[in-house]
């Protein structure tokens, strides 16, 4: 069975507009976090979403060997989890509720083990004081780590994790991704984040997709993809890539090379 994702002219959108034509990408590796990146407007989010069942979509997706486009959206809802950049307003439920209430849509699992799960991820989050804070009471980086939460207790095969990082403090970024990188290596996950930090995507992405008006420039390793002249031809900046003295490279803008659009 063909592990990983793979993805063939498939094309998503929206009623009046089509932001994905006829898109293939070599396949996406199970147990690696790929960076999806890409200029504002280029179709992350909408490939993301049409990824999960959520958007117009037509093509073919095969996940783990088996075809997603054909599977009933229970089915696929089952596999597929996709973050969105903010959780929905007005949800009144506690952290832990919130949390439990995602793994039973998931496997159908409730009680004390459920329970000690959530918790458990909580404290690995770091968030495990607020389990009986109200969402709504959240802070912005709060909200986010919940969502995180909520997310990698359904135990998905593909994981769509759009911007998870936007709202998160210096130490939360880099802890977040090391845990990401954890649940994806161990439960052999296909993981497909989008960042805007290029530094964070060179440093924590294992594979990366950089997209520029919904087709695919280039993709590989992140070493491979993230290069001056790719981020200049999709960014419009011009840049160097320099390795600090502990050996890890680093990505530095010295200026536009074109406006934005
Ligand atoms: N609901 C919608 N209806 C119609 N067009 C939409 C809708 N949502 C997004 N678009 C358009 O689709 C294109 C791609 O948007 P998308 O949100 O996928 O970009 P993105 O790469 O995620 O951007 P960003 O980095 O700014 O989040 C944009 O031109 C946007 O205007």
């Amino acid at each position: 069975m063909m592990q990983g994702l793979r993805i063939c002219n498939f094309s998503a959108g929206y009623a009046k507009r089509q932001v994905i034509e006829n898109l293939t990408v070599p396949p996406l590796p199970r147990g690696k976090i790929t960076v999806l990146l890409g200029p504002n407007g280029c179709g992350k989010s909408t490939l993301l979403r049409a990824l999960a069942g959520l958007n117009q979509a037509k093509g073919e997706l095969w996940l783990n060997g088996e075809g997603l486009q054909t599977q009933p959206f229970a089915r696929r809802a089952e596999r597929v989890v996709y973050l969105p950049q903010s959780l929905p307003a007005g949800v009144h439920l506690h952290v832990l509720e919130s949390v439990l209430v995602a793994r039973q849509a998931s496997s159908g699992k409730s009680g004390a083990e459920a329970q000690a799960e959530a918790m458990a991820l909580l404290e690995q989050l770091g968030i495990a004081s607020l389990a009986l804070c109200y969402l709504d009471q959240l802070s912005g980086g709060q909200k986010q780590l919940v969502g995180l939460a909520q997310s990698l207790i359904r135990r998905p095969e593909l994981l769509l994790l759009d911007e998870p990082l936007s709202a998160l403090d210096l130490n939360y970024q880099f802890h977040v991704m090391d845990l990401i990188a954890r649940e994806t290596r161990q439960r052999h996950i296909i993981t497909v984040v989008v960042v805007h930090d290029i530094n964070i995507a060179l440093r924590h992405g294992e594979h990366v997709l950089l997209l520029l008006n919904g087709e695919l420039i280039d993709s590989g390793e992140p070493a491979q993809v993230i290069t001056p002249e790719n981020l200049a031809r999709t960014y419009g900046v011009q840049s160097r890539i320099e390795c600090c003295s502990r050996g890890i490279p680093q990505v530095f803008i010295d200026g536009l090379v074109a406006r934005p659009g």
